[in-house]
């Protein structure tokens, strides 16, 4: 498996264009199964896991046409029903988290879907119970076999209702929107995940015929139609891409600016690298972070020390906390990192440790981090990418170290951050592909 080498200690500068949205289009990419007729999707980031989703699709005999880089024509008018059965199908869809949305289209369109034990991150248990139950209380009933950890869905046809979801779970109300928008009458979905991909999903299916309303809300309210048609989509701008740059350039010391951020669509993500005492300015869409010497955790009006955690949207995304993690190592400062949705995400500081960082894990949920104020580097070592988020909070560590650092099993990297080693290189980074 391939490494990435790299020598820290660079100052970077220049301009970065964020990829299309890793967990929006994997979102937009299982709405086209809604549909016989064109989807036309624009901004696809090159990716692992969106480009694994694709292939699924096109295993399913969904039509891709690439009509650019980024852009692809999707048409699911010869759907391949049983392929959902074989052995191939569990393999691959168990390799991204993801594939797990194929289900919602699927049921409404078809009437069946298949479930595999799914992918993505080992950051902690992820059940899916927010998906299964609200299929269920649609009228679908499912099997779970549990030597594969397979569930099958099946219904003789969705009926709307009335449902208050156990978790704001994201792909689950990604999942159920879809079904619903094809079910018979009016389902209403209380405590609905809200976040902008989401909402990009809504809008979508509203354009494709659907009739949602609420969209933003945690209140969704979709009125059940025959059928949906084809239509065009262009994918924002990847928020947890946009936040990795900005603790990257603040970490690094460099004189960054990410063009054509969407910025209506960060919420308080800006604001959270702002506590940390960076700076940036805003520049009609753009965010241009000036190169600092230091940034000074800021407290809490009251004086407490500042703490923070991860929440559903509008909260703070719990994607971003490894990056924030690791950009106040070298903060003047300190900072209670609380990562309340996942168990297994905070496991990877041991390596920033190793490095020279001052971290108490206090628990698998909540790390304090006393930042060094740059009395002093990090050191360069071999290190391996656990998951997406700590492997680009590691790389971001190696940028910022003295000397050369390893990071093995970037394939962990390469499912979520497009062609990242030419885009860094791009602004001055010591970075090779090994
Ligand atoms: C492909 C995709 O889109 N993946 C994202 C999606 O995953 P995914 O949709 O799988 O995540 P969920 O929203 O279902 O939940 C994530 C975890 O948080 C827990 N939970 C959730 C809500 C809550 O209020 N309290 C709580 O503890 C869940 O039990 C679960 O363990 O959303 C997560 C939460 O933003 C992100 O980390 C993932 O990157
Ligand atoms: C956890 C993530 O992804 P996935 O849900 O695909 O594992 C992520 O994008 O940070």
């Amino acid at each position: 498996m391939a490494s990435f080498e790299v020598i820290g200690g660079k100052k970077l500068q220049g301009e970065i264009i964020p990829q299309g949205a890793k967990n929006e289009a994997l979102q937009i990419l299982s709405a086209v199964l809604l549909t016989s007729e064109k989807v036309t999707i624009a901004n696809i980031p090159d990716i692992i896991d969106v480009n694994l989703l694709i292939e699924l699709l096109q295993d399913m005999n969904v039509k891709v046409e690439r009509t650019e880089r980024h852009t692809a024509t999707f048409q699911a008018d010869d759907v391949n029903v049983d392929y959902l059965q074989s052995d191939a199908f569990k393999k691959k869809s168990g390799r991204l988290r993801g594939s797990v949305m194929l289900a919602g289209p699927m049921l409404a369109r078809f009437k069946t879907a298949f479930i595999p034990k799914p992918g993505g991150d080992k950051i902690g248990r992820r059940r899916l119970d927010t998906h299964i139950l609200s299929f269920e209380k649609l009228g679908a009933h499912f099997d779970y076999e549990s030597g594969d950890g397979f569930f099958h869905l099946q219904t003789s046809g969705l009926k709307g209702t009335y449902m208050l979801l156990d978790e704001p779970s994201v792909t689950g109300t990604a999942n159920v929107v879809m079904a619903a928008a094809l079910a018979e009458g009016t389902t209403t979905i209380y405590n609905a995940a809200c976040e902008p991909y989401l909402q990009q999903l809504c809008k979508m299916l509203n354009r494709m015929g659907a009739r949602i309303s609420g969209v933003g809300s945690n209140l969704l309210t979709i009125e059940g139609v025959e059928k949906l048609g084809g239509t065009e989509h262009r994918m924002l701008p990847d928020m947890i891409e946009i936040g990795s740059f900005i603790g990257m350039a603040a970490m690094t010391q460099s004189d960054i600016t990410i063009k054509n951020v969407s910025l209506e669509n960060l919420g308080i993500i800006p604001e959270k690298f702002q506590q940390l005492g960076i700076k940036m300015n805003f520049v009609g869409d753009d965010i241009h972070v000036p190169a600092q010497d230091l940034y000074e955790i800021q407290s809490f009006l009251d004086g407490g020390s500042l703490t923070i955690y991860d929440n559903p949207w509008p909260g703070f995304t719990p994607d971003l906390l490894s990056i924030v993690l690791v950009v106040a190592t070298q903060a003047k400062g300190s900072v209670l990192i609380h990562q309340k949705m996942f168990e297994s995400r905070l496991f990877f500081v041991d390596k920033l440790i190793e490095m020279g960082a001052n971290i108490i894990l206090c628990d698998p949920h909540r790390a304090a981090v006393v930042g060094l104020g740059r009395k002093y580097p990090l050191r360069g070592i071999s290190m391996t990418s656990p998951d997406i988020r700590a492997g680009v909070s590691l790389l971001i560590a190696a940028l910022s170290a003295e000397g050369k650092s390893t990071i093995q099993n970037i394939d962990q990297i390469d499912r979520g951050y497009q062609y990242i080693d030419q885009r860094l290189q791009a602004l001055g980074a010591d970075i090779k592909r090994v």
